[in-house]
């Protein structure tokens, strides 16, 4: 394995040099050359490199067709269904990158089936879920055994299978693992009743998923009408912050900013959470579910969207008072406004409890959100002439216990 897995890892990284160094054309060229090659590492790296806005005209389309050219295989499949859903570099077709999911969960792919049994989940199609999460489980799938652990916590019992493997889902490395295995002691176990009764996950359900998609109505409650500041009690399911939270871990990083004085890249007084950045490359059906939605409740389009993010604040961790639109510079930051014009709009989603302090506060507005779990926030940060707007001046206090999760979600004038 190693020594054919080496000089595959090789082109990545040589290639990612080539970016770096401002050889984009040629390094693209060679990331599309070894995906079609079947190296996974340099798939995910195109597919993050090519959204870029250093990439030539064109690069998503290479990219995806390199994608496309690519043997088949579970990771393959799960780039190509976020392609497919996310219009990443082509058209968007939700129920072919739906279709192509069931296809591989009925081959057996558990990855593919825990991504539909979220979305069917999130749907509200519980008992179906729960049916597929648990199959998915009893092949060890680590993100189904989370979710069948967070839906018992909810509920106070779980199948055998989430009790017996939750051992196994912290030795695994899941962030999530040790936390959970801690609390699973107590749980009841208790089998899904009248399983034989349940659909599979299959056509039917996918149909519900599809329909439900494109952004059903959320349930909001406005908190200000001017500027709007509007919460969504139960936007997302606990599993499936688990989910982003599962997947986000490996990439944060302290949060850095562009010195405006010297040009570099530092970390930031102003911010001293941890931040996960999520980059195209890691993208499955799931994770685009969740930015799309975001992106909806707030009016927008997913490709309105920037970087998907996930901020992790430590005792002591603030986002001190700030405005998320931003201010021309006439260096990179003007740039980028000419690009893609002002941040218009801004989505949060609170993704845990048990920490204290934390809260989302608005001082001009007056306004203190803390939120449950799964509920989102979302509000402009421009008035209506498309000029920042001062009286959304905000923070995240700090946090005095524990670990506060948030995913976070800025939202641009066009794509
Ligand atoms: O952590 C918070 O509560 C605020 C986060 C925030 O302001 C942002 O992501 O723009
Ligand atoms: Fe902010």
């Amino acid at each position: 394995m190693t020594t054919r897995s080496k000089p595959v890892q090789d082109a990545a990284r040589k290639a990612y040099d080539d970016w770096l160094a401002g050889r984009h054309g040629p390094a693209l060229d060679d990331l599309a050359a070894a995906t079609r090659g079947g190296d996974l590492a340099s798939a995910s790296v195109l597919l993050t490199l090519a959204g870029q806005p250093e990439a030539p005209e064109g690069a998503t389309d290479a990219a995806r067709k390199a994608i496309e050219d690519a043997p088949a295989g579970a990771v393959i499949h799960r780039h190509h269904a976020f392609l497919l859903a996310s219009g990443y570099g082509g058209k968007t077709d939700i129920d072919q990158a739906l279709a192509l999911r069931l296809g591989d969960a009925e081959d057996g792919d558990m990855q593919a089936l825990t991504e539909l049994a979220l979305l069917a989940l999130w749907a509200g199609e519980d008992t179906i879920a729960e049916k597929a999460l648990i199959r998915a489980a009893n092949e060890g799938q680590a993100h189904a055994i989370a979710a069948l652990l967070r839906l018992g916590f909810q509920r106070g019992h779980v199948p055998g299978v989430a009790h017996a493997k939750a051992p196994a889902l912290a030795r695994s490395g899941h962030p999530l693992g040790a936390a959970f295995e801690a609390t699973t002691a107590d749980l009841e176990v208790r089998e899904l009743a009248d399983a034989d009764t349940i659909p599979d996950l299959d056509e039917t359900a996918i149909a519900a998923i599809s329909r439900w998609l494109p952004g059903a109505p959320e349930e909001t409650r406005v908190l200000s009408e001017d500027p709007p500041v509007a919460r969504a009690p139960h936007f997302m399911p606990p599993a499936i912050c688990d989910y982003l939270v599962a997947n986000a871990a490996p990439h944060l990083q302290p949060a850095r900013i562009l010195d405006p004085g010297t040009g570099e890249s530092r970390e930031d007084p102003y911010r001293n959470s941890l931040t996960a950045s999520l980059p195209d490359g890691v993208f499955d059906i799931v994770l685009w579910a969740i930015k799309a939605r975001m992106a909806a409740l707030a009016g927008c389009g997913y490709e309105q969207g920037e970087a998907l993010s996930v901020l992790a604040y430590r005792p002591g961790d603030a986002y001190k008072p700030h405005f998320d639109y931003m201010t021309a510079d006439d260096g990179p930051v003007s740039a980028d406004l000419d690009r893609r014009g002002q941040r218009i709009a801004t989505t949060l989603i609170r993704l845990n409890d048990g920490f204290e302090g934390g809260a989302t506060v608005f001082p001009k507005l007056d306004l203190n959100w803390a939120g449950a779990p799964g509920e989102a926030l979302t509000f402009a940060n421009v008035h209506s002439d498309g000029t920042g707007d001062d009286r959304t001046l905000h923070s995240g206090e700090e946090v005095t216990r524990g670990l506060k999760l948030l995913a976070s979600l800025w939202l641009r004038e066009r794509a």
